[in-house]
C-alpha cells in the first residue's frame, strides 16, 4: 500500500483527494493537514467521507511527513516549495497542485506570482504532470508540478494542431470559462453567492498567471512562436471548466483529417474523449470524474478551427490528475481509482 500525506486536506482540491483516494485500492490514506482544524475528525467536517477516512486533521508541524511515500501538496502556491527539499530528500515523492514548478524560468515565475522562490535547484527536476504529453517523465519523476486547470484544457486542445504543423501558433485564441469551485474553498467577496451567481463576468484578460506556463508548455511542440490570448471567465456553477479555442489554419486540410489529427494523438489516451466533428460537449458530462472532452467544429468551412474542451476543473484539471500521475510514479495502471462515470444530470 502507498502511504499518502495530504498538505491542505480542507480546501477543495485537498477533499476531493480525500473523495478519490479513499477508494483507491493501493492506497493508505496516513497523513492529512490542516492548519485551522488540527485535530477536527476529517468526516466531521465532510459528511460524505463517513466510514471511509478515520483521520482527523493535524497541524502541519505536529504530523511527519517523511513516513509517508508520497504527499499532495493541495496548497496555495509558495507552500511546497518550502517542504519539498526535506520531503524528497527523505526519499518521499512529492506532487504540487499549486504553480511553484510549473514554471522552467525561475525570473518569470516570480514575475508571475509576485513571490521569490525558495527552492530554485528543484525546477529543473520538477517534471509537469500532464499524463498525455510527458507520461514516460512522470514514470521516473519524484517532484510533480500538476498543471494549472485551464492550461490542461489548451494544452490538450491546442497541441495536435500545432504537432501537425497546420495552424498559425502566433494567433492562438482560449476562451474559457470556470465554476466557482476554481477559485478555493475561501471568504472573498467575488465568490460569494450572492456576487457569483445568476451573474457572469471575465476577469485577468489583460494578463492571467496561466498564460506563460501555458505558453512555455505549448511551445514545446512547434518551432513558430506561440502567441496566446487567453480570456478567463467566472460561471455561476459550482464545478466545470469549458474552453473555446480558436486557431487560423496555415494549410490545406479536410475536415475528416483535422478530426484524424485528434483521434490519433488521443486513442490510446483513457481520460481524453474526442467526440464527433461538430459536437457540443457539456461540462456536467465530466462533472465528478477524470475526464476531459473535445470536439472540433470549422465554422462555414473556413480558415478557423475551433476546438471545445470540457473537464471537471477538480478532477481532470486538478486532483484526478494528480492521482492519474501518483499512479504512474508508482508503477500502477494508470486509471487505478479514477474511472467512475460522470454524475447525470
Ligand atoms: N480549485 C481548483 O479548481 C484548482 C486549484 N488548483 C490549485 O490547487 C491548490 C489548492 O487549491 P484549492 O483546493 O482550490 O484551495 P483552497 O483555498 O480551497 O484550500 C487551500 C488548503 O491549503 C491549506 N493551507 C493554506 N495555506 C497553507 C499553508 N501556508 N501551509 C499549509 N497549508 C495551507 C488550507 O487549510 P488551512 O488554512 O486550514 O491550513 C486549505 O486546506 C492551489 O494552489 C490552486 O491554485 C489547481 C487546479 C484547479
Ligand atoms: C475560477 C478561478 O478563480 N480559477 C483560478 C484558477 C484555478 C487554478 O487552476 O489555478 P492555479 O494555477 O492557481 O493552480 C484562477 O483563475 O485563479
Amino acid at each position: 500500500m502507498i502511504k499518502v500525506g495530504i498538505v491542505g486536506g480542507t480546501g477543495y482540491t485537498g477533499v476531493e483527494l480525500l473523495r478519490l483516494l479513499a477508494v483507491h485500492p493501493q492506497v493508505q490514506l496516513t497523513a492529512i493537514t490542516s492548519r485551522k482544524e488540527d485535530g477536527l475528525p476529517v468526516a466531521d467536517m465532510y459528511p460524505s467521507l463517513r466510514g471511509r477516512v478515520n483521520l482527523a486533521f493535524s497541524a502541519p508541524d505536529k504530523v511527519d511527513l517523511t513516513q509517508c511515500d508520497v504527499v499532495f501538496f493541495a496548497t496555495p502556491h509558495g507552500v511546497a516549495m518550502e517542504q519539498a527539499p526535506a520531503l524528497l530528500k527523505a526519499g518521499v515523492k512529492v506532487i504540487d497542485l499549486a504553480a511553484d514548478f510549473r514554471i522552467k524560468d525561475q525570473a518569470v515565475f516570480e514575475k508571475t506570482y509576485k513571490i521569490p522562490h525558495t527552492a530554485p535547484q528543484l525546477i529543473e527536476e520538477a517534471v509537469y504532470g500532464l499524463p498525455e504529453l510527458n507520461r514516460d517523465d512522470i514514470k521516473a519523476a519524484k517532484l510533480i508540478a500538476n498543471p494549472g486547470c485551464y492550461p490542461t484544457t489548451m494544452q490538450l486542445g491546442f497541441v495536435p494542431l500545432l504537432k501537425a504543423g497546420v495552424v498559425d501558433a502566433g494567433n492562438l485564441i482560449a476562451d474559457c470559462k470556470s465554476g466557482v469551485s476554481g477559485a478555493g474553498r475561501k471568504a472573498e467577496i467575488g465568490i460569494l453567492f450572492s456576487e457569483s451567481s445568476d451573474n457572469f463576468k471575465a476577469y485577468g484578460v489583460s494578463g492571467h498567471r496561466h498564460t506563460p506556463e501555458t505558453v512555455a508548455q505549448l511551445q514545446r511542440f512547434t518551432s513558430d512562436k506561440v502567441g496566446l490570448i487567453f480570456s478567463p471567465h467566472l460561471v455561476p456553477m459550482i464545478r466545470g471548466m469549458h474552453s473555446t479555442l480558436y486557431a487560423r489554419l496555415t494549410k490545406e486540410i479536410s475536415n475528416e483529417e483535422l478530426q484524424a489529427l485528434f483521434v490519433d494523438a488521443y486513442k490510446d489516451q483513457p481520460f481524453v474523449d474526442v467526440m464527433p466533428f461538430g459536437s457540443h460537449p457539456e461540462t456536467r458530462s465530466t462533472r465528478g470524474a477524470n475526464m476531459l472532452r473535445l470536439a472540433l467544429h470549422r465554422p462555414d468551412n473556413g480558415d478557423t478551427v475551433v476546438v471545445l474542451v470540457v473537464q471537471d476543473n477538480l478532477v481532470k484539471g486538478a486532483s484526478g490528475q494528480a492521482v492519474q500521475c501518483m499512479n504512474l510514479m508508482f508503477g500502477l495502471e494508470e486509471g487505478l481509482g479514477l474511472n467512475n462515470i460522470a454524475l447525470l444530470p
